[in-house]
């Protein structure tokens, strides 16, 4: 069985972070272990409710995972500070990883801030240009970009060759929040790739992106190339959100076992 690691924050609701994340790698049939980054209870009014991990913790998770069970794959998520970033960054060329996944975790869609301000340089200078392909939403895009506002697919198309530009070898920006299908572009530095799937009319999309780049980390896990791997992804986390699962307090989550349970070849995507 192929192994894969999560890097992340733990989302006591369940739906997003490291919960998503061995949630997916289990459904996609890989083995799944963890680094918990932080933990986060927060309330959606207050936002706060962020508890990091010292580093001595983070590097004893770490080791332990490299040195007991091995890595074919990893993501990071949530990192919060500059000093777990660069501790992560520092950690992976010893580790000998050969597919990274780097999720720029930045906002919660309640606009809970999950990355401490002054941690961007670290994350652009030392950690993204060490990933086999970033996965950054919308808003994380337009920061990384130095702000400049994303409203279109050929706005996000413009952004995924300008983030390239920041070092990985591959770059998918996800476009949720536009209005009209649900786009995402991959790009390679040469080829442009739309992924197309049909908007669902719901607001219960809690941990779609965490799913989604879990998803990409089991595929490369098991030997699919990015292209195939991203894919299998798109349809993951569509055949999640079509079954989300809703709460009654807050936003519900997108329900990991409907790709296995609907079967692949019921969710359409289409591909340009
Ligand atoms: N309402 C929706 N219907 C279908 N797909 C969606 C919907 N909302 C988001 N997606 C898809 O879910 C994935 C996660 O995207 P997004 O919500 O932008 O990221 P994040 O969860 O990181 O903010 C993308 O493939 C996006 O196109
Ligand atoms: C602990 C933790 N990590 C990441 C996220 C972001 O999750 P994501 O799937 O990108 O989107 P939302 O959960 O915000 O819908 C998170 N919320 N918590």
């Amino acid at each position: 069985m192929k192994k894969a690691c999560t890097i992340a924050g733990s989302a006591a609701r369940g739906g997003a972070g490291i919960q998503a994340d061995i949630k997916t790698f289990q459904e996609l049939g890989v083995y799944g272990t963890s680094t918990i980054t932080a933990f986060v209870a927060t309330h959606p009014e207050t936002k706060q409710g962020i508890y990091t991990q010292s580093l001595e913790v983070i590097e004893a998770q770490l080791h332990t995972i490299h040195s007991q069970i091995g890595i074919d794959a990893l993501k990071t998520g949530m990192l919060f500070t500059k000093e777990i970033i660069e501790l992560i960054a520092d950690w992976l060329p010893t580790a000998n990883v050969q597919n990274i996944v780097i999720d720029p975790v930045m906002f919660g869609k309640v606009g809970t801030a999950l990355m401490e301000e002054g941690a961007m340089s670290s994350l652009k200078d030392y950690l993204l240009p060490q990933a086999t392909i970033i996965t950054p939403n919308m808003p994380e895009a337009e920061y990384l970009l130095g702000g400049r506002q994303l409203k279109s697919v050929t706005d996000l198309q413009d952004a995924a060759h300008d983030l390239h530009k920041l070092g990985s070898q591959h770059v998918l920006v996800k476009g949720g929040r536009l209005n009209g299908p649900a786009l995402d572009v991959l790009y390679d530095g040469v080829r442009m790739l739309t992924l197309e799937a049909p908007r669902i009319d719901t607001i219960h999309t809690n941990g779609a992106g965490c799913s989604y780049s879990a998803a990409i980390t089991a595929g490369l896990a098991q030997g699919l190339s990015v292209e195939q791997a991203v894919i299998q992804a798109k349809k993951f986390v569509t055949a999640g959100i079509r079954r989300a699962i809703p709460f009654e307090a807050v936003a519900g989550a997108i329900d990991h076992r409907a790709f296995k349970e609907v079967g692949e070849d019921s969710v359409i995507i289409a591909t340009k």
